[in-house]
């Protein structure tokens, strides 16, 4: 049954029951309507109660009705307006979560009734779309403008506490808000109503409301970076200031359309399931995540405290695990202690202001220099810099003194898994867990399998992303993993594209356009080019191991740019030294300027070179490095790597900076049209047969020959992975 009702004394109780969320679909739809219908006409009720089973209240809108015929039947609207007019008063009891349609919901309701741990929210414009059954307008009548879209436009899902002192909610309970709910709607039977009927308040509106949102479109744009969702929702509160309920619902419903014409809610909901979809991982052994049973992780602790194992640590201790914080001297182990600490005390100071009691809500961390202290933990993350021999020399001594079954993890960001487990008596305790900088705000985690680690540490470290509150994603083991290894063809082609003509400013800003959160040469700089040229020159690509008489610009037969290189080598490693791609105003600087010194540099470089300028074609730009991220997700579907396109959106999403509303590299390249990309690289690829990343993977013919079908289908062309996952 989508809705229950039942008679507590004169109150009618409503219960919407559509597991897991209460998403409220068309059968819900139907039957809050009948239910709410009968109880209005039932003498004997003289108030009524909306509520949801499984102690939550509802997440809103069934976002896979969209698109379909579903959503046309019966518009939630239509409901709330019903439940607004009613003249006995309505109460909603919120438990657990009231987001989108189940807040809307909510405030046509005359009085909410919040549990102390419950979140409420308007989280449509995260799904690129904006609050369609009343949110814009009725929000702002409630709580006025500013707070409202605040609320609209972030898409947060607030804590009850904070909903409380905002006014969206009348009361918050500890525990048992539904009986809660009842007293109140006891106590208000026969009180006037008018004044709870929020679509009768007027909003009196000011020149300074209409400045303040005039700014807050232009804080919109550049924040939201081509995200038509947030403006939107902008417009829709903007709506509620000058228009009637009627006539701001009728500019709610145009501005929903217009955003469903732009592809964006699409893609932006694809990126949504398809992070649900990445925890369900599954095993060529035929095992699965819902067949694995995961290990619980009582206790845990991170080796190395740099700014990895910093993030990692706080991470740790959110998720309310004891974690022991080790080094591998004192002095390091201070200056490690003194940043974990600082960390601390603002998570402790945040969750203060949610009215939550820090001591009780924060792991423990313990800091110490003795490997001694090890033996019972449950698992281990090593997170020391980027060096094998020094990460095999951990793993040794952890394999002796960690108890048998406690889980070794690595945050390598690209060495090879199997050859550090090879160094353990127990391999199949290995697993890569690779985070992303800063590790405690980062949302992706990288779960890399090696050939002999367990379905048991599979299981268990897809559990703790999620415990963690990550975004986990099952990868096997190569060469820089899924996202890393992309990114080499990205970059490279960001190199080329300097060289032939464009400066470090433009790319960045036709990338950012596009919807980067930063360009490839600000991400470098920020990133530091010295990782990447060490590691270069450990591969023998620069520096002193490259044969005499190598040309500048070959690297074994294929083209190579030494542009990085070049500036390392004049101490130029990005904002640690001030001086990179961009120069900043000192060493440790965030605000990059274009640097006269790299336009003179790569203009020489050019002319050295002889190589040919291209005329300047932004779209050009965004197409080859967006198409050389893509073309790589191929060959990695191809080697089985990832296991679908799905996977490899959500690392781009969460880890890359990729705009989420175009859905993922794999996701764009389909948008675009397989075909188009493939015609593209491999025009590229004849004028550059020296550029093998730009090859066209045959995965990508494959599909392009089968007129590019929908994303969905494209795992099922993969075929048989030569690594299996
Ligand atoms: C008119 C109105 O104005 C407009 C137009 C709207 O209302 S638009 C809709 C606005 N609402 C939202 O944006 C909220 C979206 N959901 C969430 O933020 C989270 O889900 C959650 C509620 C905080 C729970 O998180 P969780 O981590 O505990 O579990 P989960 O794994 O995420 O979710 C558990 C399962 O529920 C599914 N699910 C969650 N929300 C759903 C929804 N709104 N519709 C359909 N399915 C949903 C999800 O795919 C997963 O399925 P499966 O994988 O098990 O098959």
């Amino acid at each position: 049954m989508a809705a229950t009702r039942r008679l507590a004394n004169t109150v009618a109780v409503i219960t919407i029951s559509h597991p897991p969320v209460n998403a409220l679909s068309s059968s819900v739809r139907h039957a809050l309507v009948k239910e709410f219908g009968e109880a209005s006409r039932d003498p004997k009720v003289e108030a009524i109660v909306l509520n949801g089973s499984g102690r939550k209240f509802s997440a809103g809108a069934d976002i896979r009705e969209f698109g379909t015929s579903a959503i046309k039947t019966v518009s939630l609207e239509d409901i709330n307006s019903t439940i607004e007019a009613s003249q006995k008063p309505v109460v909603a009891a919120i438990e657990g979560i009231a987001l989108g349609g189940g807040l809307e919901l909510a405030l046509a309701c005359h009085y909410r009734v919040a549990d102390i741990q419950a979140k409420v929210g308007l989280p449509e414009v995260l799904i690129g779309i904006l609050p369609a059954a009343g949110g814009t307008q009725r929000l702002p009548r409630l709580i006025g403008v500013p707070a409202a879209l605040d609320v609209i436009v972030r898409g947060r899902h607030i804590p009850a506490s904070e909903a409380l002192k905002l006014g969206i909610v009348d009361e918050v309970v500890q525990g048992n808000a539904l009986d809660a709910a009842i007293q109140l709607a006891r106590k208000v039977i026969g009180y006037p109503l008018n004044k709870k009927r929020l679509s009768t308040v007027r909003i009196s509106s000011d020149s300074n409301l209409e400045d303040f949102l005039d700014t807050a479109v232009e804080k919109a744009k550049k924040q939201f970076r081509g995200a038509k969702a947030p403006l939107a929702c902008i417009e829709a509160v903007r709506a509620s200031v000058h228009l009637s309920y009627h006539q701001g619902l009728e500019k709610e419903r145009q501005l929903f359309f217009s955003l469903w014409a732009t592809g964006q809610p699409q893609a932006q909901q694809y990126a949504f399931f398809s992070e649900r979809e990445a925890g369900k991982w599954t095993h060529s052994s035929g095992a699965r995540w819902d067949t694995e049973e995961a290990k619980p992780i009582r206790t845990a602790a991170v080796i190395g405290l740099g700014t990895m194992g910093r993030g990692i640590v706080i991470s740790l201790s959110k998720a309310k695990i004891p974690v022991i914080a080790i080094e591998q001297d004192a002095q390091q182990l201070e200056v490690g202690k003194k940043a974990v600490n600082s960390l601390l005390e603002r998570e402790a100071e945040k969750l203060k202001q949610q009215g939550s009691v820090p001591s009780s809500n924060l792991g423990s961390v313990h800091f110490t220099l003795d490997f001694g202290e090890l033996q019972d933990v449950d698992l281990v993350i090593e997170a020391v810099y980027e060096n094998m021999e020094l990460k095999k020399e951990i793993f040794r001594k952890l394999s002796s003194v960690c108890k048998p079954d406690a889980f070794l993890c690595t945050n390598t960001s690209g060495l090879n898994v199997d050859e550090i487990a090879s160094v353990t008596h127990r391999p199949n305790q290995v697993i890569g867990t690779h985070f992303f900088s800063p590790a405690n705000i980062m949302r992706l985690l990288e779960v890399v399998r090696g050939q002999q680690t367990s379905l048991t540490a599979i299981a268990t470290a897809m559990n703790l992303g999620k415990k963690l509150g990550k975004v986990a994603v099952l990868v096997g083991n190569c060469p820089l993993f899924v996202g890393n290894r992309m990114l080499g063809p990205y970059l490279e082609q960001a190199s080329y594209l300097l060289e032939e003509g464009y400066y470090p400013e433009e790319v960045d800003q036709a990338m950012e356009e596009f919807g980067f959160a930063m360009g490839p040469f600000r991400m470098m700089d920020l990133a530091g080019l010295d990782v990447g040229w060490r590691s270069r020159t450990e591969k023998g690509l620069t520096g002193a191991k490259v044969p005499q008489g190598t040309p500048a610009r070959q690297r074994l037969g294929s083209r190579y740019s030494p542009l990085a290189d070049i500036l390392c080598e004049s101490g130029r490693f990005g904002q640690k030294t001030g001086r990179g791609w961009y120069q900043y105003e000192k060493p440790g600087g965030r605000t990059g300027k274009p640097d006269p010194w790299v336009k003179d540099f790569l203009q020489k470089y050019r002319k050295t070179h002889q190589i040919k300028q291209q005329p300047s074609n932004p779209e050009q730009i965004v197409e080859r490095c967006a198409f050389a991220l893509a073309n790589e997700g191929f060959r990695i579907l191809e080697d089985g790597i990832a296991s679908c396109p799905e996977d490899i959106d959500v690392i781009y999403n969460n880890g890359y900076g990729w705009p989420k509303y175009r859905g993922g590299p794999m996701y764009y390249a389909s948008s675009v049209g397989l075909p188009k990309v493939l015609d593209t690289l491999e025009k590229y690829y004849k004028a550059n047969p020296d550029v093998p990343s730009m090859k066209p993977a045959f995965l990508l013919k494959k599909l392009a020959a089968l007129g590019g079908p929908p994303i969905k289908e494209w795992r099922t062309q993969v075929g048989k992975p030569v690594n299996k996952l």
